[in-house]
């Protein structure tokens, strides 16, 4: 038995009990309440009539087995998604495996892997070795451990840069052009340590340096992978570091100082993050895995010891989560449940007996049922009370979400990995991000809190530009967070394989993330990661903010100091500490996100994390704009990079800019001649809902302004007055257009094969620097009084108008012609904002001036407007619906 095996028992009772107090944490987060358990337990007979529906009822209530098997193997189950892992062997030959390269395709093939083999269970002894071996190659991290495990190959910091052990698992292929980075890398990292200490002084940039030592032996990492993962407060976004996590981690791909000081174009770790704690607690880079996050006491770490599993080809049984595979192309992410996957061939813990273990069905179901499976009548973002888990479960296929099955590996990040997930029965697809809990950690109810903040933020938002979250719910250790799936892969995937987007996409793009932002910032919530690594774009060619990790719903009492964001997206303000926790920090991320797409490099790349951050952070500089961008398109850049977040345009008011109200629509419409039908799995998820019609489904604008039938759509789509109609993806489809693809992303650029990475250096030669915030502006300077739109809430007159109203932003001196034909728009969209101005602003003083809105108590601010419009909607069809922004009809909307 390997050591830690002596360990488990007492550790996991401990374990257990903390998670249970950590699901409990959540499901109070989430506010459960009984009368979901009992409508998720009444609603059999609807379900009876979708595929993607679970059948509550049948969960029995016997005790918990025991659990040593289960967690460890888990724990492995990474394991399975290494380079060289095999299939694991299906007992029974009545699998349900999803083994999909495309991840679109994927079918169910009952008994795929029947004829592998699995491979040979090493010894607990040479695993010891191994890390034994391992850990004396990493010595070279003097501190602990940052990071994720976050090789997403979506990430700038992507692990394939960095590490000849990691590669393209899109392509399947090792990308070995990096390789000797790391270990140059690891050389530098002694002499960068030394400067990081001087450039990090609190005189320059504003969070503490420390260091959080740990060693880089094993005994530390035990402490690690027994808590939750998860940062303390304020750390929305930095999720449990998954190096901790999960030692899959490479060192090579370990995302600490290294990589920031590495990751400058010549070192070929771009964009790499600084790993800040919060309070002492693991953030990690966002999938970017540049993402900083954690608050403004947050520590720097150093990078992650070697002692990654992927220093060894065996796995750590103290996986927390699959590992990063560097062939994850492969599919070989298991259909099994992690119970029987890891434990079946790949695991040194699996224990031969365990075949009743292992269910092909996946994820099982859960022990703490949190909510009903997406799509499901019972569904809500709310959840029923933890039931006790029952052995049997494994073999009952009926329970909840039994029939979504893991599949192939999306992504990873911060706060866990992201999988395919496939029904089988309605063919519906989403994404799956797991979660892995550990909840021994003394702050794991605090992170529970963030985590289940994260979740009840996630189920307020509806917008066709942002990915819809269907719902959640606990699996053994893991936490399931049901998301839309979007195909296409991320922009900054698009930048690595195409190279640089043409204008045309990336006016088009640009207008699809404002017109989410704009939305989410009528919510009075800021993203704070907005880069290309966490925009995704579906074969369509629509946009999807997605990755709400560091998102925060700005209060009007408080608003904690943050340092979170992605270093080379991030806004000043931030970076120094002064006023970094504003919805204006999504602009200047946008700007950044702009130049990247026109770069495939934010800006400031050219200087390696940490001086780019002091750049960004006390230079006046702002970064060069490449020639090859209009002069709309510099200006965009320019209004978004000012310095002054007080003087960026909101995006509302970016919306009416040249650069995105010129923008070329897509060349063919998001819908079809049939416009006014919503996908099938949406239509079908509707009649299941009960909701009604489904072809009167209500949609929300790009701006979260309006609400609209969706047949309306066909009428408004070449309207310039809305913004996004064209963009419209309504309602949520899990299962995605059943259109024909329009032009693909490389078509906007008319770049069909890869093109090398633009250096930085290369683009500062023909490229016009920015001077300023206030640089020539054609129409910035043209001033005449107007009314003004502020965040979609309505027309403001000038003198009360200010970008970002709150108590600590005075008001900026308009940006006058700017948006002359504002107050032309549609009647449509003036009726919606005039109509809820009115309301809004007598009773909150709109703007500014200390009175916030406070979307979350129930007052009804525009965006909230189409929310309500939603459920008023549905109500009209199911009057029974629950219209309290607070209640499950929130999340059950949102499952659909
Ligand atoms: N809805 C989705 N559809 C398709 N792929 C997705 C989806 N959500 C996430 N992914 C993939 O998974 C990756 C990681 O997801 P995401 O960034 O949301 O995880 P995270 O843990 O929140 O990351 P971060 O470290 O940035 O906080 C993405 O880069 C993307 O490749």
């Amino acid at each position: 038995m390997p050591p830690w095996w002596g360990k488990s028992s007492s550790k996991e009772d401990k374990k257990k009990s903390s998670k249970e107090s950590f699901i409990d944490a959540i499901n109070r987060k989430l506010k459960i309440t009984s009368d979901e358990k009992s409508t998720s337990r009444s609603g059999g007979s609807r379900r009876s009539r979708s595929g993607a529906v679970s059948q509550r009822g049948s969960l029995s209530r016997v005790p918990s087995r025991s659990p040593s098997p289960s967690t460890q193997v888990s724990r492995c189950q990474s394991f399975v998604e290494r380079p060289h892992a095999q299939p694991l062997p299906l007992p029974g030959g009545n699998h349900n495996v999803l083994r999909s390269n495309s991840g679109i395709n994927a079918s169910i093939r009952p008994g795929f892997d029947r004829g592998s083999k699995p491979s040979p269970l090493p010894k607990p002894g040479q695993f010891s070795k191994k890390l034994d071996r391992v850990d004396g190659e990493g010595d070279f991290a003097t501190a602990s451990i940052s990071s994720d495990s976050s090789i997403d190959s979506d990430d700038p910091s992507d692990s394939r840069l960095l590490s000849p052990l990691t590669s393209d698992y899109e392509n399947g292929q090792r990308t070995a052009a990096n390789s000797p980075s790391g270990t140059k890398h690891m050389d530098q990292l002694s002499d960068v340590n030394q400067e990081s200490k001087e450039i990090l002084k609190p005189s320059n940039i504003s969070f503490n340096n420390q260091y959080l030592s740990t060693s880089p032996k094993r005994g530390s990492m035990n402490n690690h992978v027994q808590n939750l993962q998860i940062p303390q407060r304020g750390a929305l976004s930095s999720a449990p570091d998954s190096s901790m996590s999960s030692p899959s981690r490479s060192p090579l791909r370990a995302f600490g100082l290294e990589q920031v000081w590495n990751s400058g174009p010549g070192t070929g770790k771009p964009f790499s993050d600084i790993v800040f704690l919060g309070s002492g607690q693991c953030s990690s880079p966002g999938s970017g895995h540049n993402s900083v996050g954690g608050d403004m006491s947050g520590q720097l770490l150093w990078p992650q010891s070697r002692c990654s599993p992927e220093c060894s080809p065996l796995p750590s049984p103290r996986m927390t989560s699959p590992g990063p595979s560097s062939r994850i192309h492969s599919g070989a992410v298991t259909p099994l449940h992690p119970r029987a996957a890891g434990a079946a061939a790949e695991s040194p813990t699996s224990r031969p007996d365990d075949g009743k273990q292992q269910s092909h069905r996946l994820p099982l179901p859960p022990i703490t049922i949190s909510n009903t499976c997406p799509f499901s009548p019972g569904y809500s973002a709310a959840t029923s009370p933890s039931l006790p888990r029952s052995p049997g479960r494994a073999e009952n296929p009926t329970s909840p979400c039994s029939r979504w099955k893991k599949g192939r590996l999306l992504g990873r990040g911060t706060f866990g990995h992201v999988y395919l997930g496939f029904n089988s029965e309605s063919g519906e697809m989403c994404a799956m991000k797991e979660v892995t809990l550990f909840s021994d950690d003394a702050k794991s109810k605090e992170s529970a809190q963030q985590l289940g903040q994260e979740i009840m933020l996630l189920s307020q938002l509806r917008h066709p530009n942002i990915v819809q979250y269907y719902g959640y719910e606990t699996v053994d250790d893991k936490l399931y967070i049901y998301l839309e799936y979007v195909s296409g892969g991320s922009i900054y995937k698009l930048l690595q394989e195409y190279g640089p987007f043409g204008e045309s996409a990336i006016r088009n793009y640009t207008q699809q993330i404002l017109s989410g932002l704009a939305y989410l910032h009528a919510k009075n919530t800021v993203h704070r990661d907005i880069k290309g690594a966490n925009i995704l774009v579906d074969p369509n060619g629509r946009v999807k903010l997605a990755d709400f990790g560091m998102a925060k719903h700005i209060t009007g009492s408080s608003c904690p100091l943050s340092f979170k964001g992605s270093p080379y997206w991030m806004a000043p303000e931030v970076i120094k500490n002064s006023n970094g926790c504003n919805l204006a920090v999504d602009i200047w991320s946008l700007g950044c996100t702009v130049l990247e797409m026109a770069t495939t490099k934010p800006p400031w790349s050219q200087y390696e994390g940490v001086a780019a951050m002091f750049k960004i952070g006390n230079s006046k500089e702002l970064p060069a704009i490449p020639d090859t961008l209009s002069e709309e398109g510099k200006d965009f850049v320019r209004q978004c990079l000012q310095r002054n977040p007080l003087h960026r345009p909101t995006a509302a008011w970016l919306l009416e800019h040249p650069f995105i109200k010129n923008a070329a629509p897509l060349e063919r419409p998001v819908f079809s001649a049939d416009a006014s039908d919503p996908s099938p799995a949406v239509a079908n998820a509707m009649r299941t809902l009960g909701i009604g019609n489904a072809r009167n489904f209500p949609c929300i604008d790009s701006e979260g302004t309006a609400s609209l039938p969706c047949r309306a759509l066909k009428t408004v789509s070449g309207s310039s007055d809305i913004h996004t109609p064209r963009n419209m993806s309504c309602p949520v489809s899990p299962i995605g257009s059943p259109l024909p693809h329009p032009r693909s992303p490389q078509n906007f650029s008319g770049r069909m094969s890869p093109s090398p990475i633009s250096s930085p250096h290369a683009l500062s030669g023909s490229s016009t620097p920015l001077t300023g915030g206030s640089g020539a502006i054609p129409f910035h300077h043209q001033k005449q009084p107007m009314a003004y739109l502020h965040e979609g809430l309505g027309i403001i007159p000038r003198s009360q108008t200010n970008f970002y109203g709150n108590a600590n932003n005075p008001y900026q001196e308009p940006k006058p012609d700017m948006f002359r034909g504002i107050s032309q728009a549609s009647n449509v969209s003036q009726e919606m904002i005039s109509s809820d101005t009115g309301a809004f602003g007598k009773q909150y003083g709109w703007p500014g001036h200390g009175d916030h809105r406070d979307f979350y108590n129930g007052q009804p601010a525009l965006a909230d407007h189409v929310s309500q419009q939603l459920l008023r909607d549905h109500v009209k069809l199911k009057p029974s619906l629950d219209l309290n922004p607070g209640s499950s009809m929130l999340g059950r909307n949102g499952g659909i």
